[in-house]
């Protein structure tokens, strides 16, 4: 198997080989923390995190870095209105993102620089970009000259030529083209500001990345992602500022995901449609949120919607329902999850990772994890004591399958019992009278009295409880 992944530069899908064999350095762009995040943030962030999981499966060192934009015109507007400073600002919503990400069991990158912190990088970088003739300060403000950069669009396909042509963009003649950027901005009465060469001032966002980048990873790295609003011109000013000031390729594969969707508009907080994570979570499991983000491919739109959510959660219950009927049948779980991190597999998880490697298709990859369940129930339901011994093989095989792509999806992390229990407590009914009912309405069934059975799907229904019958057992959850 080879790795492929769609690189936003090329436009195809290339066999992905890091620069120096076996190490990967990877740079996503975060947040710009200036509110909570929502589940746009949420796809970006848990998708790369699946791109991290999976490298690191595949034997690959990598070093993962994701940033903070803690100062930018958002941040300092929000303080503003808040009678803050902005750094309080940043750091509430810099706490609240981490709470979040962690919930949703993003695992931590390697490395999560502040753009404050690298306030003397950024400046170097600046000044060599200068020097280079790449820059020129006006007015304590610092511009880069975009007509300097040969390769200027390449990654967005845009021409300067025919986006002036095309602009609309306000006139501001300290500038020498209307789309050179600001690198460094000077200071306005009241906002926060560093020393500088140009005078108090603070950082342009584009120029953070490329600083920062540079600094932990090297001149060179092997991926950079990010949603893809950041082609333009976020990504596309940071080639212009890496490449002309250190001569060498900044990237090797760009990859950006695709928005969430809100009845077919973007989720963004300047349009006011967002649906944060803190409230999903306070209705859905984490381990759901990741179901139905990563049951689409990442460069494909996902439209958020209940109904999405509720069919998610309802294949989370299936799953944990499976563990916890592998559990009751043949015990100890967590030999199984050590097995799972063996290098023993079967073919479904080779299934999981053809999909992975086609530019990591996180479809086909739960639909890989899907099948495993269905393979594992139907094994259980079809063990008698004739076949006993070798179901018990292929069932642990399976479940072996099952945990490894559990790993990567960062899902299945619970103890199913616990999970169950928690599920029942939150939904406030009497679960032990649920699951005594559930029992007995088995019995009756069994003994085919099906009157009995019906007059305990009544009294359930009563009780505000749906129940589903199914190859894994009767489940239960209280409606809506
Ligand atoms: N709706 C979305 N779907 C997918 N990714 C998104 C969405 N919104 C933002 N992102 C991504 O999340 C990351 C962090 O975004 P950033 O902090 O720049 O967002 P923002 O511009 O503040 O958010 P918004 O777009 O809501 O105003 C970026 O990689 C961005 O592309
Ligand atoms: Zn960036």
């Amino acid at each position: 198997m080879a790795l492929r992944i769609y690189n936003t530069l090329s436009g195809q899908k290339e066999e992905f080989q890091p620069i120096e064999e076996g190490e990967v350095k990877m740079y996503v762009c975060g947040p710009t923390v200036y509110d909570s995040s929502h589940i746009g943030h949420a796809r970006s962030v848990i998708f790369f995190d699946v791109v991290y999981r999976y490298l690191k499966g595949l034997g690959l060192d990598v070093t993962y870095a994701r940033n903070f934009t803690d100062i930018d015109d958002k941040i300092i507007n929000r303080a503003e209105q808040l009678g803050v400073t902005a750094k309080a600002v940043a750091e509430k919503y810099m706490d609240e993102f981490h709470r979040d990400m962690d919930a949703l069991h993003v695992k931590r990158p390697d490395l999560a620089p502040l753009a404050t912190e690298h306030i003397d990088d950024i400046i170097a970088l600046i000044s060599r970009l200068i020097d280079k003739g790449k820059a020129y300060p006006v007015d304590g403000d610092v511009y880069f000259r975009v007509t300097s950069f040969d390769g200027y669009g390449k990654l967005s396909g845009r021409k300067l030529e025919d986006m002036e042509a095309g602009a609309r963009i306000e006139v501001d003649d300290r500038k020498e083209n209307p789309f050179d950027f600001a690198l460094w901005k000077a200071q306005k009465p009241g906002e926060p500001a560093w020393e500088s060469p140009w005078g108090m001032g603070r950082p342009g966002w584009h120029i953070e990345c490329s600083a920062m980048s540079s600094r932990l990873l090297g001149e060179t790295i092997d991926i950079h992602g990010g949603g893809k609003d950041l082609i333009f011109p976020h990504h596309e000013n940071e080639i212009a500022q890496s490449e002309a000031a250190f001569d060498a390729p900044f990237v090797k594969y760009w990859m950006h995901n695709g928005f969430v969707n809100i009845n077919a508009e973007k989720m963004s907080k300047s349009l006011g449609n967002t649906t944060m994570i803190k409230d999903v979570l306070k209705a859905y499991h984490p381990e759901a949120v990741r179901l139905f983000l990563l049951s689409n491919h990442y460069r494909s739109p996902i439209d958020y919607n209940e109904q999405a959510m509720k069919e998610a959660a309802g294949n989370l219950d299936k799953l944990y329902a499976l563990l916890r009927r592998v559990s009751d049948e043949f015990g100890n779980l967590s030999i199984l999850r050590l097995q799972s991190f063996n290098n023993k597999f079967g073919d479904l998880f080779r299934e999981f990772c053809e999909g992975m490697e086609d530019d990591f298709n996180s479809a086909r990859g739960t639909a890989a994890l899907f099948e495993a369940l269905r393979a594992t129930n139907r094994a259980i339901d079809e063990m008698t004591d004739e076949n006993a011994f070798e179901s018990k093989i292929e069932i642990d095989g399976l479940m072996v399958d099952l945990f490894k792509m559990a790993n990567i999806l960062g899902v299945l992390n619970e103890n199913p019992y616990e999970y169950f229990d928690a599920k029942k407590d939150k939904a406030g009914v009497d679960a032990t009278r649920v699951e005594a009912l559930i029992q007995e309405r088995a019995e009756v069934r069994k003994a085919k009295n099906f009157q009995r059975a019906d007059e305990i799907r009544e009294e359930l229904t009563a009780m505000g409880v749906a129940i589903e019958d199914g190859a894994g057992g009767t489940t239960w959850k209280v409606m809506d």
